[in-house]
């Protein structure tokens, strides 16, 4: 939805000159609802942004950087949309913490991916998780990925592992003697996540699911970073409406 507020919202990016920070300053260049701000790369200071008129900062920088990023926003009194990967329970936890102290109703989103294709593997997964004996996760990135695995394959199989043992299943069957470490991939609370880096690919997830028998395979393909356009720019719009830490653009839609 368009932002129809009287003052169109200006939004700042941080990471502005990488691959994702770059894509979307072009976006918000050519959404009319929506102003472009600060731009900031390596060695900026978050903490210019207060006063600068930019009341939504975008971060697509780096696992090492995105959690001091979002606690100086917060400290700034700006809401953020985060699609930085690297998070765990316990960053997430102080966000969450640091967004109660604050007290001022400021919004954060962080989002593994924001294309809809993937948003909706990741929910189909979960949905389809309890059903199967086996479920492993392969993930297809570009070579210069600086993770790995990536973010959307950890968010995916905490949510399969959630629902298999919401659904009381045991571990997957699994008779395999490795011979070489790496082998079998890493393992996620106990659901095993391979990662591909070639060149030509840009981000892509293959989530299998196997009974006897029969085979599930659930595929979501990003051929471009225009794919996780609209779903930033849907967060951005959104975010002021959503105070607290959301995790997961699904949070924002009404996917039934
Ligand atoms: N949620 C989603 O839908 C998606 C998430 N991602 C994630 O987004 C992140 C960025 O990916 P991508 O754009 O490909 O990576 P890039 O390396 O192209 O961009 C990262 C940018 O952040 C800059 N940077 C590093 N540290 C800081 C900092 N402290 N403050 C401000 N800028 C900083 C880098 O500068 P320099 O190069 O000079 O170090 C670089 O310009 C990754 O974690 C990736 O997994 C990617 C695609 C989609
Ligand atoms: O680095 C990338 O490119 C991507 N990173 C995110 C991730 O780690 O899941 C989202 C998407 O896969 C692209």
């Amino acid at each position: 939805m368009p932002n129809t507020a009287a003052a169109p919202l200006t939004i700042a990016v941080l990471g502005a000159a990488g691959r994702m920070g770059s894509t979307v300053c072009e976006a918000v260049e050519n959404a009319a609802d929506l102003v472009l701000g600060p731009r900031l790369d390596v060695g900026d200071d978050v903490a210019t942004l207060a006063g600068s008129g930019a009341s939504v900062a975008v971060d697509f920088t780096v696992p090492s950087a995105t959690e001091a990023n979002v606690h100086a926003l917060i400290d700034a009194g700006l809401h953020a949309v985060v699609g930085t990967t690297g998070w765990t329970e316990e960053s997430l936890g102080r966000v969450r913490s640091h967004l109660a102290e604050d007290g001022r109703g400021l919004g954060v989103l962080i989002a593994p991916n924001f294309a809809l294709s993937a948003v909706l593997a990741m929910r189909f997964a979960a949905q389809a998780a309890r059903y199967f004996e086996s479920a492993e996760v392969i993930e297809l990135h570009h070579p210069n990925k600086v993770d790995a695995p990536s973010g959307t394959a950890v968010h995916t199989a905490r949510a399969i592992a959630a629902a298999r043992a919401e659904a009381g299943l045991a571990a997957g069957p699994d008779a395999t003697e490795t011979s070489l470490d790496g082998a079998r991939g890493a393992v996620v609370d106990g659901v095993h996540v391979h990662a591909v880096r070639l060149r030509g690919l840009v981000a892509h997830e293959e989530v299998l699911f196997g009974n006897p028998g029969e085979q599930l395979t659930i595929r979501t393909d990003s051929f471009e970073r225009s794919s996780f356009m609209p779903g930033v720019l849907l967060a951005a719009r959104a975010v002021p409406e959503h105070p607290g830490l959301t995790v997961g653009l699904d949070g924002y839609l009404d996917l039934g």
